[in-house]
C-alpha cells in the first residue's frame, strides 16, 4: 500500500508519513489509559469479593455484635467504588474506537481538502480515491491494539517445559522462584516436595497462568503459554485441588463441570466415576448420579470427596494434570480406593503432583525438591535415606 502511495503521490505520501506516528502515539495513549482503568476496576472488584468473602461467612457474629448498619455501610462504599470504576472503563472502552475513527475521518478530510487546494492540477478525482484507499488500509491495522494473536491448542501431547523462571509476587517479596528449569515428558508423573512455603504451590500457578513469571518461559508443547488462549490452555491443563472444590449440585453436574453451561455426556460421566472408584458410592445415593451434594458436597465422606475430585480431572481430560495432594486423613480402605484412582490417573496423564504422603512420591517418574527457589531433582535412595530431613512435609500416614 506504501509503495501504491509513492507511487500516486510522493508528496502526500511524505505529509501521510508524518501523521500515521501521531495516531499511533494516541492510539497507544489512549490503550494506556484504558489498561490503567481496568487495573483499577480490577482492584475494586477483588477488593468487594474479598469483603464479601470474609462478612458472609461471619454474619451469625455480625448480628450478634449488632453490627448490621456498619457492614451494610462498608459493602456500600466498596460497591459504589466498583461501580464508579467499571462505568469508567466501560465509557472509556466504547469512547475509544469513537475517538480513533474521529481521528481517521479528520486526517482524511485534510488530505482530501489539501490535496484539492494544493494539487488540483496535476491529480486528478480517482487517483485521489485510490490514493486515500491505500492510506486506509495501510493504517486500518494500527487500530488493531485489543485483538490477540493467542492461538487455541487442538491436542496437546503434554510436554511441559519451564525455562529460566523466575518468580516474586511483588517488587518489594523474595524471589519465590529463581531460574528455574524442568522439562517434563508427555506422560511423565513428577512430584514436588520441599518444605511449606518453598514455591511449589507458586510453580503450578504460574503453569495455569494465574500469574505471569518474572522472567523466562513455560511451554506446553514447545509452544510459549502466552501465546496459546487461555481458555484453550486451561482446558488442557487441569488441576486437582487440595481443598477438594465441589459445589451444591448433581453429582453428574460435579463431574461434569466442564461441560456445565452445554451437555453433559453421561457415558463420560460414568467411565470417569469408574476410573476413579466412584461408581460404587455414587449408586447407593438416594439418587444416583442425580443426587444433590449439598454445599462443598457436605453429604460426602472425605475419601468419596477425593474420588469426585479425581472423577472429574478424569471427565476433563486434559493431558497434563496438577495434582495437590490432599491431606486429609482417610480410613485405610478409603486411602485404598483413592491411591488407585491416582494411579489410573497417572497412567494417561501427564502429572505435576504437589506430594505430601510418601506412597504418592514413590508413585512418580522422577522427584523433585524444591527449596529456597530452586529445583533439585533427588533419587528415590535419597530421598529414602533422607527421609527423616522431610519428615515434616511428607509421610507414611494419610495425615501430615
Ligand atoms: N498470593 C500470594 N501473595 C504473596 N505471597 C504469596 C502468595 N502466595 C504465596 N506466597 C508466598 O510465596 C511463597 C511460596 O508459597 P507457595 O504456596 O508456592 O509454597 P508451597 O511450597 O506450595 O507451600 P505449602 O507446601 O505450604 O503449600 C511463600 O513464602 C508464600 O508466603
Amino acid at each position: 500500500m506504501a509503495t501504491q502511495m509513492v507511487l500516486l503521490n510522493p508528496v502526500l505520501t511524505l505529509i501521510s508519513a508524518l501523521v500515521i506516528p501521531c495516531i499511533s502515539l494516541v492510539i497507544a495513549h489512549l490503550g494506556e489509559t484504558l489498561r490503567q482503568i481496568s487495573n483499577e476496576a480490577h482492584l475494586t472488584v477483588a477488593k468487594l469479593s474479598e469483603y464479601l468473602n470474609e462478612v458472609l461467612p461471619s454474619m451469625l457474629f455480625v448480628k450478634a455484635s449488632n453490627a448490621e448498619l456498619c457492614e451494610c455501610s462498608r459493602f456500600q462504599r466498596l460497591a459504589h467504588a466498583d461501580l464508579s470504576k467499571n462505568l469508567r472503563k466501560k465509557r472509556m472502552k466504547a469512547l475509544i474506537p469513537q475517538i480513533v475513527q474521529a481521528i481517521y475521518v479528520g486526517v482524511l478530510l485534510l488530505l482530501c481538502f489539501g490535496s484539492l487546494v494544493l494539487l488540483r492540477s496535476f491529480f486528478d478525482g480517482s487517483r485521489m480515491v485510490s490514493f486515500l484507499t491505500s492510506l486506509f488500509l495501510l493504517v486500518e491495522p494500527i487500530q488493531v491494539i485489543e485483538k490477540s494473536d493467542a492461538v487455541e491448542l487442538d491436542a496437546v501431547k503434554g510436554d511441559v517445559k519451564f525455562c529460566d523462571i523466575s518468580f516474586k509476587y511483588s517488587d518489594t517479596s523474595p524471589l519465590v522462584l529463581n531460574k528455574l528449569n524442568l522439562h517434563v515428558k508427555p506422560g511423565e508423573t513428577i512430584a514436588f516436595i520441599g518444605p511449606s512455603g518453598g514455591g511449589k504451590t507458586t510453580l503450578t500457578k504460574l503453569l495455569l497462568r494465574l500469574y505471569d513469571p518474572l522472567c523466562g518461559s513455560i511451554l506446553l508443547d514447545n509452544c510459549d503459554i502466552h501465546k496459546i488462549q487461555l481458555k484453550s490452555l486451561r482446558r488442557h491443563v487441569g488441576l486437582v485441588s487440595q481443598d477438594i472444590t465441589l459445589f451444591s449440585g448433581s453429582v453428574a453436574e460435579n463431574i461434569g463441570y466442564r461441560d456445565l453451561m452445554s451437555k453433559i455426556d453421561m457415558d463420560w460421566v460414568e467411565h470417569a466415576a469408574r476410573t476413579a472408584n466412584a461408581d460404587g458410592f455414587i449408586r447407593k445415593l438416594s439418587d444416583g448420579y442425580e443426587t444433590n451434594i449439598g454445599p462443598r458436597g457436605s453429604i460426602l465422606s472425605g475419601g468419596q470427596k477425593q474420588r469426585l475430585a479425581i472423577a472429574r480431572a478424569i471427565y476433563q481430560n486434559s493431558s497434563v494434570l496438577i495434582m495437590d495432594e490432599a491431606t486429609s486423613a482417610l480410613d485405610s480402605k478409603s486411602e485404598k480406593l483413592v491411591r488407585q484412582a491416582v494411579e489410573r490417573l497417572m497412567e494417561n496423564h501427564t502429572v505435576l503432583v504437589i506430594a505430601h504422603r510418601l506412597e504418592t512420591i514413590l508413585m512418580a517418574d522422577r522427584i523433585f525438591l524444591l527449596e529456597n527457589g530452586d529445583l533439585e531433582e533427588i533419587t528415590q535412595t535419597s530421598l529414602l535415606t533422607k527421609s527423616g530431613q522431610y519428615s515434616s512435609q511428607i509421610s507414611n500416614e494419610p495425615v501430615i
